[in-house]
């Protein structure tokens, strides 16, 4: 996040078609969990070009990558490589020291599709599994980056976008964020009822 060392994720393997929607929800949980960039494979471009559009819509600064090099990325990465797997080490066990080294140098985090190659495993300074149960690259990555940014992530401030959601008890209310005082006021005038 803001201020810190950078925060990447990296979705490793697609298989266009079958895993258009989990490889876009990775780069959409990325960025609103408070991760700074995602990378994903290069024949990915349709979920790139989703969660670009989302980051135009919604606000950043998130950065979107494509990238065939994989491999290379995570050996030549110059930080804190956290491969996400259920075989790894506890989360709550290995998460205040993995955010220790955070805050002094940059993490990438590592997410699978189909079956990820053992270098990889072998490669990360940790291997983490959010239990050590079998679900999802989203679930594991959001619940992740939760534990890594303590929660602080959910009051994370926007920049630019179009529009900016308030949140309510019911129905649905979105403004401009130009309708927004740096207090966050809100001009009642600006506020759009969606439904
Ligand atoms: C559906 S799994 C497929 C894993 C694949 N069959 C393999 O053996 O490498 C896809 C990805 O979800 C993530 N994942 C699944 N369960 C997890 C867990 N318990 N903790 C952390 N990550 C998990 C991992 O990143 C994994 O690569």
């Amino acid at each position: 996040m803001q201020d810190e060392p950078e925060c990447c994720v990296l979705r490793f393997g697609h298989r266009p078609g079958r895993d258009d929607r989990m490889t876009t929800h990775v780069g959409l949980t990325a960025r609103a969990l408070g991760a700074d960039r995602v990378i994903l494979p290069d024949n990915a471009g349709q979920s790139a070009e989703t969660v670009r559009d989302i980051t135009d819509r919604f606000g950043g600064p998130f950065e979107v990558e494509l990238n065939g090099e994989q491999r290379a990325t995570i050996r030549n990465w110059e930080g804190t490589v956290v491969h996400l797997t259920m075989y790894g080490e506890e989360v709550q066990t290995v998460q205040d020291e993995i955010r220790e080294v955070h805050a002094e140098e940059p993490i990438l985090i590592v997410v699978g599709g189909e079956k990820v190659p053992f270098e990889v495993y072998d490669h990360a300074d940790w291997n983490v599994g959010v239990t050590n149960q079998p679900h999802s690259e989203v679930a594991g990555l959001a619940v992740f980056l939760d534990r890594l940014f303590d929660g602080a992530e959910l009051d994370r401030e926007w920049e630019g976008g179009e529009q900016r959601v308030l949140p309510m008890e019911t129905g649905k209310r979105v403004v401009s964020p130009e309708d927004i005082d740096e207090d966050g006021t809100v001009d009642p005038a600006a506020i759009d009822d969606e439904g």
